[in-house]
């Protein structure tokens, strides 16, 4: 969790004043500022210094409730978390709150402990999601960094909300999703925003090396310890000591290696490769993989116990198909960026560019996205990006195929590619995917079909 930022002001609404003492006394020992308000009424004319950031609100006050408050000051309020305070057995009131806009509520008499973490919480994840509303705003001269997550639907302000939540914790984080759908992103936002943020940050991709050469990068190797192994190597846990370890792609891992992972992740404990004494390691966890891990752990394929040990938080990334207008949002932040990038101050997407885009499926999420305007914008050379220029890996629903300003190209060469790659798409869900049977009647060799496959990006979907 960020650490409250001086601004960070928050007003305590309550006619108790014993109650606003101790609240005051709490808060003020943790680096936060507080104003005092003994009704909604007061509390509601103070909401207009931009310093409040959070209101911890009492719900039954005598001159102005909190429910007033709430229905009535909504546009004052501008979205800054609202945490009621409730008396135990009042669930209705804080029913209603909640329904109003409330982003907490406690029960009165409160845990010191539990008002703490909620309003950190808040701030936290009110803090991300109006960065990346700051970020995602049409404005294309503010500097963005390259790692920011782009997204304004429900299902990505669910994974910043999430994010949010448990960035502070030190629990391992398992992110799932298709390829593509920015899982390591996600895990930069996480360790951008956890009390991790300055200490190391290292990543491995379990996917990229074997599992001898695996076990060394993990864990390190004495000297000596295979052939090559010249001098003594500190591997990856160690690296991260007091930091963060990104294990991608982590469905790819060895059954003897994600026994020796469980052991280091439980206890921190772990020997370097061909090296007897026992090191340990404090490493906050986050895992990501496009597997279906859950289903692998029944079919013996990846260990119960590591799966239940990674997955305390579970982040899904919604494949870019189920995110709606999000779709023309990273579209135009990409085309942003590709137009700083290459100096095209002309570059844009033509709204018939964009209807064409919103129809994919996307299988390659934003990475073939980003692939997709990238090539279109340089087969342009800048200027606003057409349908034709766009080359699709899935065919355009019949709808849009009939529109004229739908049809990919006139170009004879484009026109051939597109034939055949339908030919062969068609061939291929014919023969529910055999290979074999979709050359024979396609007419040529299975090697010359394995290449087209690979050169129109098909994919088997089931
Ligand atoms: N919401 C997003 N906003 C901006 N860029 C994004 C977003 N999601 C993904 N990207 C970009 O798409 C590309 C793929 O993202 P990333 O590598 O994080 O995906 P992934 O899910 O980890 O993929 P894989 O499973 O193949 O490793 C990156 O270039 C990333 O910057």
């Amino acid at each position: 969790m960020p650490t409250p930022l001086a601004s960070d002001t928050i007003l305590v609404v309550d006619d108790d004043p014993v109650i606003r003492r101790n609240l005051r006394t709490l808060l003020e020992s943790e680096g936060y500022r507080v104003m005092e308000a003994d009704n909604g009424v007061a509390a509601a004319g103070m909401l207009d210094d931009p310093a409040i950031a959070l209101v911890l609100l009492d719900l039954k006050m005598p001159g102005g409730s909190g429910l007033d408050l709430l229905r009535d000051s909504q546009d004052r309020l501008d979205e800054r978390p609202v945490i009621v305070l409730t008396a135990l057995g009042g669930s209705s009131a804080a029913i209603e709150a909640m329904k109003l806009g409330a982003y907490d509520y406690i029960t009165k008499p409160f845990d010191l402990d539990e008002v703490l973490y909620t309003v950190r919480r808040a701030l936290a994840q009110t803090a991300l999601v109006a960065q990346v509303r700051a970020l995602t705003s049409d404005d294309r001269d503010s500097a963005l960094p390259d790692d920011e997550l782009i997204g304004h639907s429900p299902e990505m302000l669910e994974v910043f909300k999430t994010i949010g939540k448990v960035a502070a914790t030190t629990e391992p984080v398992l992110i799932l999703g298709e390829s593509g759908t920015g899982k390591e992103l996600v895990a930069n936002a996480l360790r951008r925003n956890s009390s991790r943020a300055q200490a190391p940050f290292v990543k491995v991709n379990c996917a990229a090396i074997g599992p001898t050469l695996l076990e060394s990068e993990f864990f390190g190797h004495e000297r000596g310890a295979f052939t090559g192994a010249v001098a003594r190597r500190i591997g990856r846990f160690e690296q991260a000591n007091g930091g963060t370890l990104f294990l991608d792609e982590i469905g790819d891992l060895d059954l003897d290696l994600q026994a020796k992972l469980l052991r280091a992740i439980q206890h921190g404990q772990f020997e370097r490769v061909g090296g007897h004494q026992t090191l340990t390691s404090d490493v906050r966890i986050i895992a990501a993989t496009n597997r279906p891990l859950h289903a692998m752990t029944t079919e013996g394929r990846f260990r119960e116990d590591l799966y239940y040990r990674l997955n305390v938080v579970t982040i899904e990334m919604p494949p870019l198909r189920a995110r709606g207008e999000d779709i023309i949002l990273l579209a135009k932040y990409l085309i942003g960026q590709l137009a700083g990038k290459y100096r095209w101050p002309q570059l844009a997407l033509s709204p018939d560019a964009q209807q064409i885009l919103r129809q994919q499926s996307w299988p390659g999420n934003v990475r073939e996205l980003q692939n997709v305007l990238a090539r279109a914008a340089i087969l342009t050379r800048g200027r606003p990006i057409q349908p034709g220029d766009l080359r699709v890996t899935e065919p355009a629903p019949q709808g849009a195929a009939s529109d004229s300003h739908a049809r990919p190209s006139l170009l004879l060469k484009d026109i051939l590619a597109e034939t055949e790659r339908r030919v062969i798409q068609q061939a291929l869900e014919q023969t529910s995917w055999n290979r074999t049977h979709a050359a024979r009647l396609l007419g040529i060799s299975r090697r010359q079909l394995f290449d087209k496959i690979h050169e129109y990006g098909l994919e088997h979907k089931t």
